[in-house]
């Protein structure tokens, strides 16, 4: 298709009076990898919020393919194919990585909750899910519980949650935060695997992981779009510089 798969116009989402998100425009391209940045406060979870439908935008539209988003909820927005990863999910503790995706595969299929404890309903799901925890590198970890798992493996898990909806648009909010360099490495190559052509929005702090991941970078200050481009360009305008990569947490 033409055009953007992901497009928000006009998105405003106020509290009390507050514009936390001032009338964004986005348009995503399918296929890239589109990181959101800027300093605390500037409106990146409100909006990533408003595209998952985890807030009901004040004013404004986004659409997916064209299709309205905006005030269904976030279970039909991720049925509709824009799922969300990281800093949502929280795992039962004592269900291992495979029961995980094969419960969220089952609950795609409508199956669902009804069947959660059938070993045999479940059973028709456990080849893709083999795949699933293969492809975010958890194969030799399926069977223990998720509370044992390390956490760059629990937000691997996360990872593979989301892929189980086989989503158009995945959303990953803030991936490498909390981590040492070398989840973050990992956690890089992971999402550069799990890409592998899928429409990619994410919110990062870190400016090596979007200088490494993103195709375009939208840049946001005061809950307004403030630049827009790859990240070589974004990178040397003075307006970034000067609102945010100055700043020591984009440094790191
Ligand atoms: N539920 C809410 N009620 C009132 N104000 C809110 C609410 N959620 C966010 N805000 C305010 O909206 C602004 C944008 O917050 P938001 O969390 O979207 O920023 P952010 O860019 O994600 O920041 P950070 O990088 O610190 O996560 C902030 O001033 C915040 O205090």
């Amino acid at each position: 298709m033409d055009g953007p798969v992901l497009r928000a116009r006009g998105l405003v989402k106020e509290f009390r009076g507050f514009r936390a998100v001032d009338g964004v425009d986005l348009d995503v391209a399918e296929g890239s990898v589109h990181a959101l940045v800027g300093p605390n406060g500037a409106g990146k979870t409100t909006l990533f919020n408003l595209l998952t439908g985890f807030l009901r935008p004040s004013a404004g539209s986004v659409r997916l393919e064209g299709r309205e988003l905006a005030g269904l909820s976030p279970e039909r927005i991720a049925r509709l194919g824009v799922a969300r990863s990281f800093q949502i999910t929280s795992l039962f503790a004592e269900l291992t990585p495979r029961q995980h995706v094969e419960l969220a595969l089952a609950g795609r299929t409508g199956l669902g909750w009804r069947f959660w404890k059938s070993d045999r309903a479940l059973g028709r799901f456990s080849g893709r899910a083999d795949e699933l925890l293969e492809r975010v590198g958890l194969a030799d970890h399926a069977h223990v519980p998720a509370a044992s798992l390390a956490y760059g493996r629990k937000r691997a898990l996360e990872l593979a949650l989301a892929l189980a909806l086989d989503p158009k648009v995945l959303l990953l909010d803030e991936p490498t935060a909390g981590m040492g360099v070398e989840d973050v490495d990992r956690t890089v190559d992971l999402v550069r695997r799990v890409r592998d052509g899928r429409t990619v929005v994410l919110v990062e702090h870190n400016m090596n992981v979007v200088a490494s991941l993103a195709d375009r970078v939208t840049v946001l200050q005061h809950g307004r779009v403030l630049a827009e481009g790859p990240y070589a360009e974004i990178r040397r305008d003075p307006r970034v510089v000067a609102a945010y990569l100055g700043d020591s947490d984009a440094a790191r």
